[in-house]
């Protein structure tokens, strides 16, 4: 394929489990500074095509390029490395560390011009814990130990645990799930606002979260894609609507 301007380009991406083809011959671009929403009925292969791209599951076929450069070669920490970040569903935070240190801990190694001024990283890092935390709606809660915020707190810290490496691809499973309605507002917020420096691709099932913060809408079914509009367009599509949203 030649060189393009798409943060990530999905071409032809098929994998087969047994010979049942979970993802099958995907083609999909992601825009810089994109929001992407993926939906589409259980086992459409939303959480799949996710693995393949943060390298967790390895493709039968077909290519993944993020900035152009090859990520099917690539090993999962390589592939974190290249800038992309990826969030599961159950949070991985350490619940005995407070929200700062939590931030702290994720902060990249080696990262920096500060070479051996170990004082000047320290400056950087806790300029970059501050930024985040803020970002997250968790500016008052540093000091606080992590297992002592609500459900909703520990998703966010868990998106700024991966935002203190800047990704330029931010992919997030279900983000909004077991939240109350103001915690979804508050994270829709958060999405339309971190977007703004990077491309975002967020599985979900939520359709009034999903029309707050959907540039475009990408509808797998069976391994494939059977729409991929706006949200408006999407709901109207009768084809989506006979196999999930009608459901
Ligand atoms: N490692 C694997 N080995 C065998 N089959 C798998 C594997 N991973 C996924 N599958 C199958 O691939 C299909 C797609 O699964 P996937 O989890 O991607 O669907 P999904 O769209 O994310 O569904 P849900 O909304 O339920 O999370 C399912 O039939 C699943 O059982």
């Amino acid at each position: 394929m030649s060189i393009t301007d798409f943060v990530l380009a999905v071409e032809d991406l098929t994998v087969s489990f047994d010979g049942f083809k979970a993802v099958d011959k995907l083609t999909m671009y992601i825009d810089k500074n994109e929001l992407r929403v993926v939906i589409g009925p259980n086992g459409a292969g939303k959480t799949t095509v996710l693995d393949l791209i943060c390298g967790k599951t390895k493709s039968t076929s077909g290519s993944i390029k993020f900035k152009n450069q090859e990520l099917t070669k690539l090993s999962e920490h390589e592939i974190v490395r290249a800038g992309v970040g990826r969030k599961f569903q159950t949070p991985s935070i350490y619940e005995n560390l407070s929200v700062y240190q939590n931030l702290e801990v994720s902060y990249p190694k080696g990262r920096g011009v500060f070479g051996s001024l170990f004082f000047k990283q320290t400056a950087e890092v806790e300029n970059r814990v501050r930024e985040v935390a803020a970002e997250i709606l968790l500016s008052d809660a540093l000091d606080m130990e992590a297992a002592l915020l609500s459900h909703g707190q520990k998703q966010w810290l868990e998106i700024g645990m991966l935002l203190m490496q800047d990704p330029e691809l931010l992919m997030l499973d279900e983000p909004v799930a077991g939240m109350s309605a103001k915690e979804r507002d508050q994270t829709a917020d958060l999405l339309n606002r971190i977007c703004k420096n990077r491309s975002v691709i967020v599985i979900e099932h939520d359709m009034e979260f999903v029309k707050k913060i959907a540039h475009k809408v990408t509808v797998l079914h069976q391994g494939k894609i059977l729409a991929e509009d706006p949200m408006d367009k999407v709901q109207a599509n009768e084809k989506v609507i006979e196999v999930y949203l009608g459901h």
